[in-house]
């Protein structure tokens, strides 16, 4: 029987505090009670499954041990998966990310499967593709990735260099992979688990070249898992976290896929070779932006996960004197301990507010789509990339800012710190790199403020640029509702001053494309303050419309976090602020109280508002973290877990420090 522990005392009393009941809170976030026992009910049923616990802390194995324990756990982890579905509803994905970090502790060797093999097939296959490729791939007798990115390109994907030539005769697609530069290179999974692949390459028909396309290519043997003849396949080795990922690379040679393996939903290859053009070329690019609003949702739960090791630690952690004579303080008793880990919480708070209404954003587009309708797809992409660079970046910033709160432990390995830190500045890069889609949203700001000055309607998110050129200013009022309009007013200001920018170059002689360029600092900033106005707006309007479907007590906690978050980035943009709208030097030393109010308002909350994130000790994986508070004990406990404590003298004493300090002596 597990022991049971007694919690810590400051836990318990942090617990007394709050005012709240978390339970409602975690159902909020969820986005019901429902999902919440069920997300529960499967964790437990994970946490029962003695397969699953390891022996050895994955940190000890080597590269490969600790692939092959991934892949084992990720077989256990789906075969416990199937049998849940069988019996009960099919678990949401975002239980099932969750759930997932019990098991593997990194990233999973199949996680480019449900991430983006099983997606593309259903976002870019025709109903008869997906009645032939999706019944496998769901109940993976098929395993894949999603194989784009090459070692010469990845931002810029119309230059990608795999070859897919079609031989009419045949009516085949002959993969080839002309130079080192167009090898594959990246794609989670590829390099030993999975034994096909969506392969983005440019078509060419009869020597001409039709741009790129997705195509579904089996690399391995079903049966022996050997590469088929013509592929070349491999990991590409360590990185700075993805230890589990099995990143791989791949290149082909003459290799032959059927024609019906080409994804024709949007543009189709006939019998003879005739080329038959989609509704718009950049649905394509499609899964990308399924995964972009996906990573919003990522980064609410990193931070969350941040939050919650910090937050418990820093009431658990005491630490120096406030006052001669007096006890040691907790940490979080700090205001300036109280500055970097309340906006982690009101962070998580912010993306999660934010996915659920992209989300419905994308599947609106998606439904449209599906009616021929394109209206909205230029500005949903423009918020998915925004908003997935910013919420990434800010995630890999908390992120790294929790462990700092953490002092010296937060380096340690058993925190769980710098795995999650690992996971999150990934994600910067990855599915668009965070300047790169700060540009493509710039591109559609810049058409945006174009349209306000020719007096046409805006969509929803950009028509704050109108409201803009019609109004004066606004007349500063410290509420949340005037300084979200304040960051509009700078976002505004900044899209206008960019825009001015790229016309002085193109009026001094410049071209366009080199006009953009050296405007280009000024437009990702212009994005990024697009960015916070869209963060700080929608994040108030969520806030409002749930606020009076929760208790009082909660609504109340909940008000306080989005008026953190609100004044916090005020407070960091101030300057900004200053110059482009109404705020004068007397309202921000107002906000820096208000700011200190909300820090003390938040206090007795904390614990209880990152207990009710409910992220399990086998998800958190956190010495510093557990929902039992044991720090000191955990991390004791841990470090005995290492094969160097196993021994009293270590053969390297033998070999070579004891005649080292001998010589050392002479
Ligand atoms: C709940 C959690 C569950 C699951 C977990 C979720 C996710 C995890 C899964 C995976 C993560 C792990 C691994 C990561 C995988 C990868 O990284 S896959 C590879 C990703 N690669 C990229 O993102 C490449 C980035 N580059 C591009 O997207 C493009 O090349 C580009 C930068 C957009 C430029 O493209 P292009 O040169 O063709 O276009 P432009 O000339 O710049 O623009 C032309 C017009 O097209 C419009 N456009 C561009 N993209 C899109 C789009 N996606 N949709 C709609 N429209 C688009 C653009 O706005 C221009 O329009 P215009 O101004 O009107 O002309
Ligand atoms: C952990 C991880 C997992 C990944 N998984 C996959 C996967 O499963 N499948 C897959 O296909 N790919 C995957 N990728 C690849 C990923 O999508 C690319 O690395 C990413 O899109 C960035 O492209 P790049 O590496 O070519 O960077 P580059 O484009 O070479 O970027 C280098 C620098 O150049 C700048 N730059 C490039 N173009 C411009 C421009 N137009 N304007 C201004 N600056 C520019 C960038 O801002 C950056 O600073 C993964 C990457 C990582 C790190």
């Amino acid at each position: 029987m597990a022991t049971v522990h007694k919690i810590n005392e400051d836990l318990v009393k942090e617990r007394q505090k709050c005012t709240f009941n978390v339970q409602e809170l975690t159902y909020l976030l969820d986005g019901g009670e429902e999902v919440t026992k069920e997300r529960r009910e499967f964790e437990n049923i994970l946490r029962n499954v003695k397969e699953l616990q390891d022996e050895v802390p994955e940190v000890y194995l080597s590269h490969k041990e600790r692939y092959e324990n991934a892949v084992r756990k990720t077989c256990i982890l789906q075969n416990v998966r199937n049998d849940f579905e069988k019996k009960r509803e099919v678990l949401s994905p975002r239980n099932i990310f969750r759930a997932g970090y019990a098991v593997i502790k990194d990233v999973s060797p199949f996680f480019l499967h449900n991430g983006m093999f099983v997606p593309t097939i259903i976002g870019q296959g025709t109903p008869e593709q997906q009645a032939e490729w999706l019944p496998k791939a769901k109940a993976m007798a098929i395993i894949g990735t999603y194989a784009q990115t090459e070692l010469g390109h990845g931002t810029f994907i119309r230059g990608l260099e795999t070859t897919a030539t079609y031989d009419a005769k045949t009516e085949e697609f002959i993969l080839n992979s002309p130079k080192v530069t167009s090898y594959k290179w990246w794609p989670g999974g590829l390099g030993t688990t999975v034994n096909h692949c969506i392969t983005v390459a440019q078509l060419y028909i009869n020597g001409k070249k039709y741009g790129i396309h997705p195509f579904i290519v089996q690399i391995r043997d079903l049966e022996t898992h050997k590469p088929l003849p013509g592929i070349k396949v491999g990991e590409i080795g360590p990185k700075m976290g993805f230890a589990t990922a099995n990143n791989g690379f791949l290149g082909f040679q003459n290799f032959r896929i059927p024609r019906k393996n080409m994804l024709m939903k949007n543009a189709q290859v006939l019998k003879d070779g005739t080329f038959v053009k989609g509704m718009n070329e950049k649905l394509t690019y499609g899964t990308m932006v399924m995964v972009r609003v996906n990573i919003v949702s990522d980064s609410a739960f990193h931070t969350a996960m941040a939050a919650t090791i910090a937050v418990r630690y820093a009431a658990v952690r005491h630490q120096s004197q406030l006052k001669a004579k007096e006890p040691e303080v907790q940490i979080i008793d700090y205001l300036t301990q109280q500055h970097k880990l309340f906006i982690a919480i009101a962070t998580s708070h912010a993306f999660s507010n934010t996915y659920t209404w992209l989300y419905q954003a994308y599947l609106k587009v998606v439904e449209d789509l599906g009616k021929q309708k394109q209206d909205h797809l230029p500005e949903l992409h423009a918020l998915s990339c925004c908003l997935k660079a910013t919420s990434s970046r800010d995630a890999g910033v908390i992120v790294e800012q929790c462990r700092l709160a953490c002092g010296g432990h937060g380096y340690m390995a058993s925190s769980n710190l710098p795995i999650i830190y690992g996971y999150t500045t990934a994600a910067i890069t990855y599915e668009g790199e965070h300047t790169v889609l700060l540009l493509q949203t710039a591109r559609y700001l810049m058409k945006a403020w174009m349209s306000a000055l020719e007096g046409k309607v805006l969509a929803p998110s950009v028509a704050y640029l109108v409201d803009w050129l019609k109004s004066d200013k606004q007349r500063w009022q410290n509420t949340p509702e005037v300084i979200v309009k304040g960051f509009q007013h700078v976002a505004a200001g900044k899209i206008k001053d960019a825009f001015d920018a790229i016309q002085k170059h193109v009026k001094a002689g410049k071209d366009y494309e080199d006009a953009w360029n050296l405007a280009s600092v000024q437009l990702i900033k212009a994005s990024e303050a697009h960015s916070r106005a869209i963060l700080c707006d929608g994040y108030l309007r969520e806030t409002v419309r749930t606020s009076s479907s929760v208790s009082p007590s909660l609504a109340k906690v909940l008000n306080h976090l989005v008026q953190l978050y609100i004044v916090y980035w005020t407070l960091e943009t101030a300057g900004d602020l200053l110059v482009y709208s109404n705020i004068g030097k007397d309202d921000i030393a107002v906000l820096k109280e208000k700011y200190e109010e909300l820090l003390a308002l938040i206090r007795p909350n904390a614990v209880g508002l990152v207990d009710a994130f409910d992220i399990s000790d086998e998800i958190l994986q956190s010495t510093l973290g557990s929902y039992d508070g044991r720090v000191y004990e955990r991390l004791m406990e841990e470090a005995m877990k290492s094969p160097l404590n196993k021994e009293p003298v270590n053969q390297s004493f033998h070999k070579y420090l004891k005649p080292f300090i001998k010589k050392a002596k002479l």
